[in-house]
């Protein structure tokens, strides 16, 4: 039925490094481009760890240019899919805070597995940082002001029961069953005329996807200021040592 799987592989976390979002730009502009394809699975190849989210050392200690590199690279990749007129689904099979959390909002329809360690959420406040206008709007999206309010003030990590509650995901399953109920799922939203879907989906979602486009330099400025403030750099470095120490 012209379906791609696109599964992350970058050990050991899957965090979205600069090459890691370039290349998912590319994969999913061939698959745009190419008119056998209409859907697309978005899934993990690192077990239990969908995706850690951005690369916290693409943020830290490197220069200006660096930063604005990337940030544009993470724009690019959640225009791209936050507009993609595939049938985008999110197969969760492991964790998923913030960025990865974020990629799996962009999709059409999120498949959660049933495990209590799968977290996900926006969770930025806790590392002392903030979640940018369009991560808050993904999220209001997809589950309403309030709820979305209390989530980014807090930085929650919904486990499964509670994001099926809130309406983070759309499915919990069983692990082993998570990527054939995304591939049923995909058949009943296939089942609906392209031109007609993805009208409508651009209908729902361009709105939000023009208010970063209007600005995507200043938003870069904005990241530039923010992530370079000393203040800033010492929460992530302070964050980033707790993660490597929590092995030793
Ligand atoms: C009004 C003002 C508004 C201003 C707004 C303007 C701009 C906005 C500015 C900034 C916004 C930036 C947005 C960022 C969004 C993000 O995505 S930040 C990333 C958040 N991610 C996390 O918090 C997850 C952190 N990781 C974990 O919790 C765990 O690693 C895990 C995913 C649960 C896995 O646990 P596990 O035990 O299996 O693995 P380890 O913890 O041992 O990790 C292994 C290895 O990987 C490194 N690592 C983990 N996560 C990341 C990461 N996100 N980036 C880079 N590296 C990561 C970890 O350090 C270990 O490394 P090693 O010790 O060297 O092996």
């Amino acid at each position: 039925m012209g379906v791609a799987v696109i599964k992350l592989k970058n050990p050991p976390v899957n965090s979205l490094s600069l090459e890691v979002l370039t290349e998912f730009v590319i994969s999913l502009e061939k698959l745009e481009n190419d008119k056998t394809f209409r859907g697309v699975i978005v899934t993990s190849d690192c077990p239990g760890i969908f995706s850690a989210g951005l690369d916290l050392t693409e943020m830290c200690g490197k220069s200006q240019a660096h930063y604005a590199e990337y940030w544009r690279a993470v724009q690019e990749l959640w225009l791209r899919l936050y507009l993609s007129n595939l049938v985008l689904i999110a197969a969760i099979n492991g964790v998923s805070p913030a960025g990865g959390c974020l990629m799996s909002l962009t999709c059409d329809y999120r498949v959660l597995a049933d495990n209590p360690k799968y977290n996900m959420g926006l969770n930025e406040t806790l590392l002392g940082i903030v979640a940018p206008s369009w991560f808050k709007d993904t999220l209001v999206n997809t589950v309403g002001h309030r709820t979305a309010e209390r989530a980014l003030q807090l930085g929650l990590l919904f486990p499964p029961a509670e994001a099926l509650r809130v309406g983070m995901v759309d499915q919990v399953v069983p692990e082993d069953q998570v990527h054939s109920t995304a591939l049923s799922v995909m058949a009943q939203w296939l089942a609906v005329p392209d031109h007609a879907r993805q009208l409508t989906k651009n209908l729902m979602r361009k709105p939000t996807a023009d208010r970063l486009v209007k600005q995507r330099d200043a938003d870069i400025q904005y990241f530039l200021r923010f992530i370079s403030r000393d203040s800033i750099q010492k929460s992530l470095r302070v964050y980033l040592d707790k993660l490597r120490q929590k092995k030793g």
